[in-house]
């Protein structure tokens, strides 16, 4: 008797850490302004709407192939100015690897494109299609089809979402000579990411990747560039990690562990909590010109630090 309650009271011990860590890893419960799947509806109009407004107004280059593969493209907005010594913007968006795609993804592009940066907005073979490794390799190619097609370009700055922050963070421990093109990296801003992937594992979210704990390790920054070598000289650009108010304590953990881990490494990486947004607002209003994060990114592109 005193047996079968121990079994049942570990067994409801370990459904509430599992339900917990579900919602942890459910960003759209922590929003306070409007319930969650509206939330999520938002996001995807909004970036939609902000997409298609990109390419009724700017100049472009839509699908541009940055790779052989079906899902290797990218759509390159340009300001007005026609040159190709520009400061380049790439984003890569979130979606726990799994949903979003450059076609709802331009927010940035209008207040960005009028302040003379090209923005570059990459699709990657989400899952099930593509694994986490593939689409890795997959944003690594897409810096360096930028550079090769742009070589007097005035700094690459990388942003990525989310899942699209991991991707961008996971470039940290590309070898570039290997590849045989070092990327003018000037900057990378990591908004609302996940870095160790370990406790992900264990959510629902992983019914379609399918990440065994040894991927996660493979693919996880926060662990790999513990124990990776100091960044070399010229690629020690500025790293923000930043992360919404209104995010779960495991987002804000990840984010900041990560700045910790980084600068530990000997990369200049800083930490910001940006008030009043939450996993969806914080790249929402990456559409206005005066939202405190574009004006960040501006900053830091005319710095050229
Ligand atoms: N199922 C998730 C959706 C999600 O995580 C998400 C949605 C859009 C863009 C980024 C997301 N998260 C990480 O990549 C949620 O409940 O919030």
């Amino acid at each position: 008797m005193a047996e079968e309650w121990r079994r049942q009271r570990s067994a409801h011990k370990l459904t509430s850490a599992l339900q917990e860590l579900e919602k942890q890893y459910s960003p759209s419960r922590w929003v306070v302004r409007v319930e969650p799947e509206e939330a999520l509806r938002t996001f995807s109009g909004k970036g939609t709407e902000a997409t298609k407004n990109a390419q009724a107004t700017r100049r472009c280059q839509l699908h541009a192939p940055y790779g052989d593969g079906k899902g290797d493209r990218m759509d390159i907005y340009f300001p007005d100015v026609q040159s190709e010594a520009l400061p380049f913007f790439l984003f890569f968006h979130g979606g726990y690897w799994q949903s979003g795609s450059k076609d709802q993804s331009a927010f940035m592009v209008d207040p960005l494109t009028a302040q003379g940066v090209a923005v570059a907005v990459v699709d990657y073979d989400i899952a099930p299609k593509g694994s986490l490794d593939q689409m890795v390799d997959q944003v690594t190619r897409s810096i360096m089809f930028i550079q090769k097609r742009y070589p007097c370009n005035e700094g690459i700055y990388l942003c990525g979402h989310s899942a699209g922050a991991h991707l961008a963070s996971m470039v940290l421990l590309a070898s570039w000579t290997e590849h045989g093109v070092v990327p003018n990296l000037r900057g990378l801003f990591l908004v609302s990411g996940i870095y160790d992937l370990e406790p992900f594992v264990h959510t629902s979210n992983n019914a379609l990747l399918l990440l065994t704990l040894e991927d996660a390790l493979r693919n996880s920054p926060q662990q790999r560039l513990d124990v990776a070598p100091a960044p070399p000289a010229g690629l020690a650009c500025p790293i923000l990690v930043m992360v919404g108010e209104h995010e779960s304590p495991e987002f804000h953990r990840q984010s900041w562990e990560f700045c910790q881990t980084l600068c530990r490494g000997g990369w200049k990486a800083s930490f910001k909590k940006l008030p009043d947004v939450d996993h969806f607002s914080i790249i929402e209003n990456l559409t206005k010109k005066d939202y405190v994060v574009t004006q960040i990114i501006m900053k830091t592109i005319s710095q050229k630090c």
